[in-house]
């Protein structure tokens, strides 16, 4: 809302430019209602501009800079002309991008800000074709009101600023600069008096010293010096003081200098004036100042906003922007879609074409087929009529059958019926039976009830006998380790030491005749007869605990040594060893003649054997640990077999 206001006013303003550059130079000729663009087009030259600063300071003269053709340079100094005189005149100033390329704004401000100050300070301007080649000429100058001059006087200062700048262009050329002076008297009735002061003090051939005495007390006396023109007097103390010069050893006649003071007075006169003119006009202009330096700052904050609202306009720009390539990107994608469709279109329709011949390719073999169906057919009819007369013959055979079926059905209905019967009363008698089972198997429930209870009571006393078990097994334990310890308190009191005698028999090749075993006791008693020896010391008594004779297998021998075994795994030591000279029997004993035969084991093998058959049986309550070792002692050294 802000920025339409805002536009609106530039425009309003834009036209109040134009319309006020049509009133000053009927040849701009630009439509009010023309763009920003145009406006821009006709003022970027800076002629335009150019010829302003002229018609509102016709002090400042130039001489023609050329033809329509402005060169850049020329264009610049106008501009640069332009721009200094507002910078004097502290009104609200563009730069020259501003002209050419930035917002008009600036421009169309600083145009209304010299509009209104020519209009305060030298109201409306006359009217002039825009015309470059004589509008920048100056013959026209001499020729202009010179009321105008006296209208813009304030602007003076600003003009000499302005001239002596353009001495820093080499190419401008500074024709005529007015002083402040050269632009009195105010009026144009007092430009004519002065006119008809100048005529009477005019010296055609003579010398102002030479004027008659009433003539210069005439000018002097009346007041036709206050309204003579400022030239006119210069130009006579010009004079004057031309003939001073002159005339270096001659006298000056008293009313010629009387003439010459009174001039020079008036000048003084004039230049106070001009001074406190120029005073109170910077005073006037110093309020302006401020107002429109405050009327800059809210441009400056509308430019601001401006720019804050071109940027907005830029990021939508942007998102339009992006959206574009969005559609775009989609426009592609549904070229490509289109691409692929016609392509599917083709193979879609060169499948169909395909189709098609096969269609017809399979029309024609069914037409054939047809063809053969009908001849088929025709045969087929014929066989059928044959067919339908069996069918009939068969039929009527049929309806025979039927007839018989059912006379023999009937007949089955009553064998039917009568079973029926038997079976409904082998029903009734079933269902006697039933009843009589019902009852049967309400007594066996009953019994199962009371089994049940008996087995009940059975199973308590036999958890009782379980747990009497139970004890006696723990018990049995007890026993058992005490049975142990009798078993081996009883190998003990058989003794710790404990040595048997074996005598083998003779071997193959030995003298039986030569035997010296007299007698053999039960009890381990051995008598042994030398007949080398008389009397007593022919016999010798000796006792072991057994002796086994030489016809004693490996078995009986074993069975005295097998209760030490049981007494190793109850806890105790046990050594069984074989001692004897060489050949006596010792490794048959021990080991055995032959390891193959059960019956030839020896005492060694026979003691492992149980040992780990022992151990085994035992292994629920007791686990063993099992190990060997075997040494050999010879000459007191014992040396590890294993
Ligand atoms: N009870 C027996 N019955 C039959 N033959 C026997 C008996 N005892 C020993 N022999 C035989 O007697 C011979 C000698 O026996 P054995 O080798 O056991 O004697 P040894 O004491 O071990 O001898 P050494 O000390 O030299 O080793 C062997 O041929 C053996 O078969």
């Amino acid at each position: 809302m802000g920025s339409v206001n805002l536009a609106s006013e530039v425009a309003k303003k834009q036209t109040d430019v134009i319309e006020w550059l049509n009133d000053l130079f009927p040849d701009f000729n630009l439509p009010p209602e023309a763009s920003a663009e145009e406006l821009r087009a006709r003022l970027v030259d800076g002629s335009v501009l150019y010829a302003i600063t002229r018609r509102t300071n016709p002090g400042l003269l130039e001489e023609s800079w050329g033809g329509d053709y402005l060169s850049p340079r020329t264009q610049m100094e106008y501009l640069s002309s332009f721009l200094l005189v507002v910078n004097e005149l502290s009104l609200p100033t563009f730069k020259v991008v501003d002209l050419e390329l930035g917002p008009m704004a600036p421009v169309i401000a600083c145009l209304l800000s010299l509009r209104e100050h020519t209009s305060s300070s030298n109201g409306e301007c006359r009217s002039q074709p825009l015309n470059r080649s004589t509008d920048f000429g100056g013959d026209r100058l001499e020729n202009m009101d010179v009321s105008r001059g006296e209208n813009t006087r304030g602007l003076q200062n600003t003009i000499s600023l302005v001239e002596e700048r353009k001495h820093s262009f080499p190419e401008l050329r500074t024709r005529v600069l007015r002083s402040p002076l050269s632009s009195a008297p105010s009026s144009p009735l007092s430009h004519q008096v002065g006119h008809k002061f100048h005529e009477t003090f005019q010296l055609n051939q003579g010398r102002h010293s030479d004027l008659p005495a009433a003539k210069i007390l005439e000018m002097t006396k009346s007041n036709s010096l206050d309204t003579a023109p400022t030239q006119s007097l210069l130009s006579i103390v010009n004079g004057i003081l031309d003939e001073c010069i002159q005339r270096i050893n001659g006298e000056i006649p008293q009313r010629v200098a009387c003439l010459l003071r009174k001039l020079v007075q008036e000048i003084e006169r004039r230049i106070s004036t001009q001074a406190e003119h120029i005073q109170n006009k910077n005073n006037l202009i110093k309020p302006r100042k401020q107002k429109y330096l405050s009327r800059i700052r809210v441009l400056e904050t509308l430019a601001t906003g401006t720019s804050e609202e071109t940027r907005i306009i830029i990021n939508q720009l942007q998102l339009i922007k992006a959206e574009k390539d969005k559609v775009e990107e989609k426009k592609k994608i549904g070229d490509q879609d289109v691409i692929r469709l016609r392509k599917e279109k083709e193979s879609s329709e060169r499948k169909i074409l395909e189709l098609q011949q096969a269609l017809e390719t399979s029309k024609k073999s069914y037409e054939q087929q047809c063809q053969l169906l009908e001849a088929k057919a025709s045969l087929t009819k014929v066989e059928s009529e044959e067919k339908i007369k069996e069918l009939e013959s068969l039929l009527a055979d049929s309806r025979k059958k039927t007839k018989e079926l059912h006379a023999l059905s009937e007949s089955k209905i009553q064998t039917w019926d009568q079973k029926q019967h038997t079976f409904q009363s082998s029903i009734v008698s079933q269902l006697q039976l039933v009843k009589e089972l019902r009852a049967s198997s309400e007594l066996i429930k009953h019994e199962v009830v009371s089994t049940k209870m008996r087995w009940s009571g059975e199973l308590n006393s036999f958890g009782l006998k379980m747990k009497e078990l139970t004890d006696a097994a723990e018990n049995y334990h007890t026993v058992l380790a005490e049975n142990r310890k009798l078993f081996n308190e009883v190998q003990e009191l058989k003794g710790n030491i404990r040595v048997y005698c074996r005598i083998r028999p003779f071997l193959y090749g030995e003298c039986k005749s030569s035997t010296t075993i007299d007698y053999i006791g039960e009890n381990g008693e051995l008598l042994l007869t030398n007949p080398s020896k008389q009397g007593k010391d022919g016999h010798r008594t000796y006792k072991f605990n057994k002796v086994f004779g030489p016809a004693a297998t490996q078995e009986q021998v074993y069975l005295d040594i097998q209760p030490l075994v049981q007494s190793v795994l109850d806890g105790y030591n046990v050594c069984i060893f074989a001692y004897g000279q060489t050949g006596s029997g010792k490794t048959y004993t021990m080991t055995g003649p032959n390891l193959s035969s059960k019956e030839d084991w020896g005492v060694n093998c026979r003691a492992l054997h149980d040992l780990f058959q022992i151990s085994r049986d035992r292994k629920n309550n007791i686990m063993y640990e099992v190990g060997v070792q075997m040494v050999e002692i010879y000459n007191e050294q014992v040396r590890d077999l294993l």
